[in-house]
C-alpha cells in the first residue's frame, strides 16, 4: 500500500439508480488494520457502498480510494489488493475445497510456487484442512462460508470485504466465523471492512458506521456510541400500550414507542425512575425491564426505530408492493 495512508478513504460518494439515491454523499476513512463495520437495515445502502469500493459498481459522484488506489481510475490495482466474501455463494459445489482455492489462485495470478503453501495456510486457518479433498456440496453452510473467507484471503489482500459474512447461519456457526476472523487479524496484517445487520456482531468491530437511507448517521467505536446515548432503556408491558405512551408523553415528557411487544423508552438513571413510573403512570404495568444502552439503543437514538422494526417495516412495505403488483 503506498505510504501509510488510510486503507479505505471515501469522500462525497454518491450512487444513484434512476431516481433512487441509494448512497447520498458519504465520507469516512478506515485505518490500516482496522475492523470497520457498516451497520444498517435492509436497503440502507450498505451493499451499494461496498460494491463501489470493490469496483463492482461505478459511483455516480464523489471519490473512493482503497489500498491507496482510486476505485474508478485504478480499478485493477484495487482489485489486486482486495478480497471479497459476498452474500451470494460463488463456490463450485462439484469441486473440492482445495480445487476451488486452486482455481481462484490461478485467476488471481498467485505464483505457482507459492500456491500450495498458501492454500494449506488458509485452509488450516479456517479449520477446513481435514476436509480439503471433499466436494464442497457436502459442506455445511458454515463450512462453505469459511471456505469463502479462505478464498478471499488466498492472494493476501490488504483489505478484505465481507458483505454480511454470517447472514443465514445459526448463532453457533456465526460465533465460530467470528472466532476465525479474530484469529485472522492476529495472523495477517489486514483491514476488514464488513457489513452486517446484526448488532451483536457490530460489537466486534473497532469502529462502526451506522447507515440509514443512504447516509451515515453515526460513526465511532461501539463503546463511544453506547456511552453517547447516555440513557438507560426501559421496557414496560402494560394493559394499554397506547394509554401508556400518552401518559409517558404528557406526564413525564418522554417519547415512547411500541417495539417487539412492549412500550420502550430511554431515560437517564432507569432504575431510579421505575418506582416513580409505578406510582404515577396511571396505567397498569405487567412487567418492567431496565438495561444499559446497547448498540440497538444507539441505532434507536439515531434513527428513532430499532433495526429489527426497521427491517420488519421494510418487509411490510415489500409485501404491500407485491400486493399492489399482483392487482
Ligand atoms: N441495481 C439496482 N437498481 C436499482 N436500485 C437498486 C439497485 N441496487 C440497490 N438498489 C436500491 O438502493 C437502495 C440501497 O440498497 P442496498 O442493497 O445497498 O442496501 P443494503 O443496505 O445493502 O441492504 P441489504 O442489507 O438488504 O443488502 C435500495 O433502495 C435498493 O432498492
Amino acid at each position: 500500500m503506498p505510504g501509510a495512508g488510510p486503507a479505505v478513504e471515501v469522500d462525497g460518494l454518491i450512487k444513484r439508480f434512476g431516481d433512487v439515491e441509494a448512497v447520498r454523499g458519504i465520507g469516512f476513512a478506515v485505518r490500516p488494520g482496522e475492523t470497520f463495520g457498516f451497520l444498517g437495515p435492509n436497503g440502507a445502502g450498505k451493499s451499494t457502498t461496498i460494491n463501489m469500493l470493490c469496483t463492482l459498481l461505478r459511483p455516480s459522484g464523489g471519490t473512493a480510494r482503497v489500498a491507496g488506489h482510486d476505485v474508478v481510475a485504478e480499478r485493477d490495482a484495487v482489485r489486486r489488493n482486495i478480497g471479497l466474501v459476498f452474500q451470494d455463494p460463488t463456490l463450485d459445489g462439484y469441486l473440492s475445497g482445495e480445487q476451488n482455492l486452486r482455481f481462484h489462485a490461478e485467476l488471481y495470478g498467485v505464483p505457482r510456487s507459492a500456491t500450495s503453501a498458501r492454500i494449506a495456510q488458509v485452509l488450516t486457518m479456517v479449520g477446513l484442512w481435514e476436509r480439503r479433498g471433499d466436494r464442497v456440496q457436502t459442506y455445511s453452510g458454515g463450512m462453505k462460508r469459511r471456505l469463502e473467507i479462505a478464498r478471499g484471503l488466498l492472494h493476501s489482500p490488504r483489505v478484505l470485504f465481507l458483505d454480511e459474512p454470517t447472514v443465514g447461519l445459526d448463532p453457533q456457526t456465526r460465533s465460530s466465523i467470528w472466532e476465525y476472523i479474530r484469529q485472522l487479524k492476529e495472523a495477517e496484517e489486514i483491514t476488514i471492512f464488513m457489513t452486517t445487520h446484526y448488532m451483536d456482531e457490530a460489537e466486534y468491530c473497532d469502529r462502526i458506521a451506522i447507515m440509514e437511507k443512504g447516509e451515515i448517521v453515526a460513526l465511532d467505536t461501539p463503546g463511544a456510541l453506547k456511552a453517547g446515548v447516555g440513557k438507560d432503556r426501559v421496557r414496560i408491558e402494560t394493559a394499554d400500550d397506547e394509554a401508556a405512551i400518552t401518559a409517558l408523553r404528557d406526564g413525564f415528557g418522554l417519547e415512547a414507542v411500541v417495539s417487539e411487544g412492549a412500550v420502550a423508552f430511554a431515560v437517564a438513571s432507569g432504575e431510579a425512575f421505575v418506582p416513580r413510573l409505578f406510582a404515577e403512570l396511571g396505567v397498569p404495568i405487567r412487567s418492567v425491564s431496565v438495561s444499559r444502552p446497547s448498540l440497538d439503543d444507539v441505532f434507536m437514538s439515531f434513527t428513532g426505530t430499532t433495526i429489527r422494526d426497521a427491517e420488519a417495516g421494510a418487509s411490510d412495505h415489500m409485501r404491500m408492493m407485491m400486493r399492489i403488483a399482483r392487482r
